[in-house]
């Protein structure tokens, strides 16, 4: 049940929300787009469009009082320019004019509907400035296929809520393409965002990844360096004789010290992934949006994969992070709101991709918030304590951890990371030897 409070202070009481539901009916009477707000709250705030004056209540509590409050969305397929296109508004949404607004994610879906991602942005004062600035940041932006279209908010007559949507013409003017009432409607059982999963953050082959950092190389002079680190790993590495384990786990959880100290133990070769010859360009991607991101780090993967292939015909291999750690990150970034959001178990974004080398045994370093906080603080890295706790106890750790723990073939085999090192590294071992084997 969503709550008006998570919307914060510029919120509107809606009235009655539990009796908010609505049947989608676009103009036509088809089923039309929805829209989820992603508020900083676990819930979604839903609605969808009404040609006519039914007399269900709308959801208003989106809408700031006295303010206004606009829309922009651009598609989510799986398209570098699209992709870089919703980063760019997102930057410029947080400076000048927008400094006022409160800008929150917004997702349009619907049954016949390719989904988009946008924002829906709260201008508490609703003078004419806010419209202007969008206007202009819009026109600014170029020849696009499709240029976003703006949505403007407003209140009917009767205080009911309308949506009118416009193109805007290059040379100044506008076009109104729709105006539709708002009219509330339900959470989707599955997050809007899940079923484009696959295309827009988890890679499940090196093609996939590989094209999508293609398409980066007139922009991103590293991707072309990238690829032609790629390209020269043998394609379908296969695991040596010895065994491969993978230490998986949210930051601070230990990683470093277990697979640094199992190295020693087994005499192992250590790994980690990203791989040492493409870190140095983790800055320059992670700069870039999900879809950009993700693809260079599961590239990475394949890297690792071959280095993992070479050295495991010699020793046993321990690796600091692999493809469970970039699927995991992807899916809780994606997805927003509370952990229940996430796909359900055994969907496709948990199995492992069929053309990366799989390990023997994947550990999941596991403790609890407070001992993370703990080692967080302890390590001192440039975070405030402030920043540490309230990142330690987001619901953000919470949706990585989950995600690890459906992961599926290989699954991850989680291990309580809170005692002692020494005794971390007992029960690691310990793991090791009974699923690998004398080593
Ligand atoms: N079992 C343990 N008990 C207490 N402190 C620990 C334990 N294991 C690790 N630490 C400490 O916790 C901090 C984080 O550990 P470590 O760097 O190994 O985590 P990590 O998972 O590799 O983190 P990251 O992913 O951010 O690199 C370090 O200061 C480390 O010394
Ligand atoms: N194989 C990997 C390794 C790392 N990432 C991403 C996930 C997080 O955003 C970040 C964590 O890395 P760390 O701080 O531990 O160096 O890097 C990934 O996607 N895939």
């Amino acid at each position: 049940m969503l709550h008006p409070s998570r919307l914060g202070r510029l919120t509107l009481l809606p009235r009655a929300l539990s009796a908010m539901s609505a049947p989608p009916a676009g103009a036509s009477g088809q089923a039309g787009p929805c829209f989820a707000v992603e508020g900083p709250g676990s819930d979604l705030v839903c609605f969808t469009l009404s040609a006519g004056a039914s007399g269900r209540p709308e959801p208003r509590c989106f809408v700031p009082a006295p303010g206004r409050c606009y829309s922009l969305c651009v598609p989510a397929a799986p398209s570098v320019p699209m992709a870089r296109l919703h980063r760019r508004l997102q930057q410029r949404l947080r400076q000048g004019p927008f400094g006022r607004c409160r800008v929150l994610g917004l997702l349009c879906y619907g049954a016949q509907a390719a989904l988009e991602k946008g924002f829906l942005i709260q201008d508490p004062q609703g003078g004419p400035e806010t419209e202007r600035a969008l206007e202009e940041l819009l026109r600014g932006l170029g020849e696009l296929p499709p240029p976003p279209l703006l949505g403007v908010y407003e209140a009917g007559e009767r205080g009911e809520l309308w949506q009118c949507l416009w193109a805007l013409r290059g040379a100044g003017g506008r076009d109104l393409l729709r105006r539709a009432r708002v009219v509330a409607a339900e959470e989707p059982p599955l997050h809007p965002a899940v079923p484009g999963l696959s295309h827009a953050a988890v890679f499940h082959s090196l093609e996939a990844a590989r094209s999508v950092v293609e398409q980066c190389t007139s922009f991103i002079p590293e991707a072309t360096a990238v690829l032609d680190l790629v390209d020269k790993c043998p394609k379908q590495s296969k695991k040596g004789e010895f065994p491969v384990i993978v230490i998986e786990g949210l930051d601070a959880t230990g990683k470093t010290t277990v697979t640094q100290s199992v190295n020693d133990s087994l005499n192992a070769l250590l790994l980690r992934s990203p791989p040492a010859c493409i870190s140095q360009w983790r800055k320059t991607f992670d700069d870039e949006p999900t879809l950009i991101r993700r693809a260079f780090y599961a590239l990475g993967n394949y890297i690792v994969a071959s280095e993992i292939a070479k050295a495991s015909t010699k020793s046993p291999v321990v690796v600091d992070r692999y493809w469970h750690s970039t699927a995991a990150y992807a899916i809780a970034t994606e997805i927003s709101g509370k952990v229940q959001n996430l796909p359900p178990a055994h969907h496709e974004v948990y199995q492992w991709p069929e053309d990366l080398l799989k390990p023997d045994l994947v550990l999941l370093l596991t403790v609890s918030p407070e001992e993370r906080i703990r080692r967080l603080q302890g390590r001192g890295l440039e975070k405030t304590e402030e920043e540490t706790e309230l990142e330690a106890n987001s619901l953000f750790p919470q949706k990585v951890e989950e995600s690890y723990k459906r992961m599926e073939n290989p699954r991850c085999q989680e291990v309580d990371a809170s005692p002692s090192r020494e005794e971390v590294l007992r029960t690691v071992l310990y793991l090791i030897k009974k699923h690998c084997g004398s080593l």
